[in-house]
């Protein structure tokens, strides 16, 4: 789909295909229509993105509530996520593995009070397994920050997928 298709869609249409690019908040993208027509790819990520960054930290917190925990049995997923957890080798985990992601996410979710987001197509199971360990010491303000950055690079992704579905995707499948 290219940028003109895009701006000829109807606000209904445009909800329906990108209201899932940041999960569970397709409030931003009825938010960003009001700036249409859009200059393309970039425009709209530049949108999404300011548009979450006027927000309040209650509102940033809230966006990261959005997303589900990592390693979540599929059917409590949105199709994005799952490809996502797909693609970062999550799906391919052994009990064990699952078991200890599920714990760490349940641990970061209990200091924080919002789930562990990160990227999963830009990870593999070893680096999300890292990042989680590193992460949950972490501090809430320079969580809350990273978080948001995390839910950024996904809607980057989530974009490209829907406007340039050919172009080549990081897939990762390495081990915890
Ligand atoms: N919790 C979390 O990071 N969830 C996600 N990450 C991703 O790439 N897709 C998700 O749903």
């Amino acid at each position: 789909m290219d940028i003109n298709a895009v701006n000829a869609l109807t606000y209904e249409e445009f909800l329906e295909i990108f209201g899932n690019v940041v999960e569970k908040c397709p409030i931003i993208l009825a938010a960003i229509w009001s700036n249409h027509p859009f200059r393309g790819i970039a425009d709209i990520e530049a949108q999404i993105s300011d548009f979450i960054d006027s927000l309040p930290e209650s509102g940033k917190e809230g966006i990261l509530r959005c997303h589900p925990d990592l390693s979540l049995p599929a059917v409590s997923l949105t199709r994005d996520s799952v490809d996502e957890q797909r693609a970062a080798g999550l799906v391919c985990m052994d009990s064990g593995e699952r078991t200890l992601l599920l714990e760490l996410c349940a641990r970061y979710r209990q200091r924080f009070g919002f789930p562990f987001v990160i990227c999963a197509r830009a990870n593999s199971v070893e680096s999300i397994g890292r990042a989680l360990r590193e992460r949950v010491n972490r501090e809430r303000a320079q969580e809350r920050e990273r978080g948001i950055e995390e839910v950024k690079k996904i809607c980057s992704l989530r974009l490209r997928q829907i406007l340039q579905p050919h172009a080549e995707r990081s897939t990762n499948t390495t081990k915890l």
